[in-house]
């Protein structure tokens, strides 16, 4: 395909998502029915996609219409590049601009539309994030580094970039913790590896690693991950300590993976019902990685941003509010509840476990962070309450 064509196929795709189609979903049924696409045009239309869908706003400023079209017209005048160029109408190129097209368009006014944010939410994230708000918004526009995880109860990161490299793949000490690697070149070969075979390592944000890195574990404990989900943090915190360790999720088949994902890294987790919760507990660490906004990883899940409504907002702050209370009573005494989200909002983050707080005198903040994506990672909030 021409880079021409590579973005015709981009505007129809995102003309689908904007109708409501999710992108995942819009790119493989076009990649199904386009044979003709080889990896690298595929790769490219769909790097298309995701970058107009973290810029949707600024690029249909720039583009002069929330269409496809739009959308691919703004991505080239912000990369400074004449869309008269690819848009000539020869083999599937885009047709060429119409008259009005031209002279649609207009640099994006500062604030929401500057920062590819939906108007409702900045006022959000401005308050969230005060001075840093257009900067982690602009941080937001741009691509997610891939990030690993170093199996640090096998190797440490020096020897786990030692074996990457041997396999072709180039990667560097990565921020944020001890185990995390930034990989520059193979990203996408990465699960095709030896190493990753062998439980060397675990596709993993870095920021997602610092949350796991930041709890305070020692050997002997019991720990619940009450929101395993896959079990990307169960997985980073059995590496670091000798845990009697149970995972728990109120989908169980979002854990389908883990046992494999457990024996791959050579370590046990119990997978447990809720049902059987309250006579295993108490528990000396519980961590809920409750349901969020996504708001910290809208670089990896662009669409969030956009789907996201005030009403699932409020709704996801009563479910964060039952899953703490609904844990309070599996932790033990002087044990840990640690709660942690991907949200950059303080409705989602502090305001909550303040919430908790006043309805629960029998806890006490112990420590609360926060990661932002200008940190190096996604952005991710963890507080950790001591029950007294
Ligand atoms: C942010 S994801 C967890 C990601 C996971 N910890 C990881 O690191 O890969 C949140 C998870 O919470 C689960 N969940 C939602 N509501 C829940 C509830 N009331 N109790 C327990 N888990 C819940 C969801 O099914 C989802 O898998």
């Amino acid at each position: 395909m021409t880079p021409g064509a590579r973005l015709a196929m981009a505007a129809e795709i995102l003309d689908a998502v904007l109708e409501g189609t999710a992108a995942e979903k819009a790119l493989t049924g076009w990649a199904r029915k386009s044979r003709y696409a080889g990896s690298k045009d595929r790769a490219a239309v769909r790097d298309h996609v995701f970058d107009a869908l973290r810029c949707m706003r600024s690029y249909a400023a720039l583009g002069g219409a929330m269409t496809g079209r739009g959308l691919t017209i703004g991505l080239l005048r912000a990369e400074g590049t004449d869309p008269a160029t690819l848009f000539t109408g020869e083999g599937h190129c885009p047709a060429p601009l119409t008259e009005a097209e031209e002279t649609a368009g207009a640099a994006p006014a500062p604030g929401a539309e500057a920062g590819d944010m939906p108007d409702w939410i900045w006022p959000l994230v401005t308050q969230s994030l005060g001075d840093q708000a257009e900067a982690v918004a602009e941080c937001l526009r741009h691509r997610a580094p891939v990030q690993i995880r170093a199996n640090l109860s096998r190797h440490d990161s020096a020897a786990v970039i030692a074996m990457l490299a041997e396999e072709g793949i180039t990667a560097a000490p990565g921020p944020l913790a001890p185990s995390a690697i930034e990989v520059s070149e193979g990203a996408r070969r990465l699960t095709g590896t030896r190493a990753f075979a062998d439980g060397v390592f675990e596709m993993q944000d870095a920021a997602s690693q610092a949350v796991c890195a930041t709890i305070p574990l020692k050997d002997g404990q019991r720990l619940l991950d009450y929101c395993a989900g896959g079990g990307g943090k169960t997985l980073a915190l059995a590496a670091r300590a000798q845990l009697d360790l149970f995972a728990h999720d109120a989908t169980p088949e979002r854990m389908q993976d883990l046992p494999v994902r457990a024996e791959r890294a050579g370590v046990p987790v119990t997978l447990v019902d809720g049902s059987d919760l309250p006579g295993l507990a108490p528990f000396d660490v519980v961590l809920c990685d409750v349901p969020c906004s996504g708001s910290g990883s809208w670089r990896r899940a662009p669409e969030g941003k956009w789907r996201l409504t005030a009403d699932r907002l409020d709704d996801l702050q009563n479910i964060q509010g039952q899953i703490l209370s609904d844990v309070a009573d599996l932790v033990a005494p002087d044990g840990l509840l640690a709660y942690a989200t991907c949200s950059l909002l303080a409705e989602e983050n502090r305001d909550r476990i303040d919430a908790f707080i006043a309805g629960n005198p029998g806890w006490q903040v112990q420590a609360d962070h926060r990661w932002t994506p200008l940190d190096g990672g996604d952005g991710f909030y963890l507080a950790l309450l001591r029950r007294i």
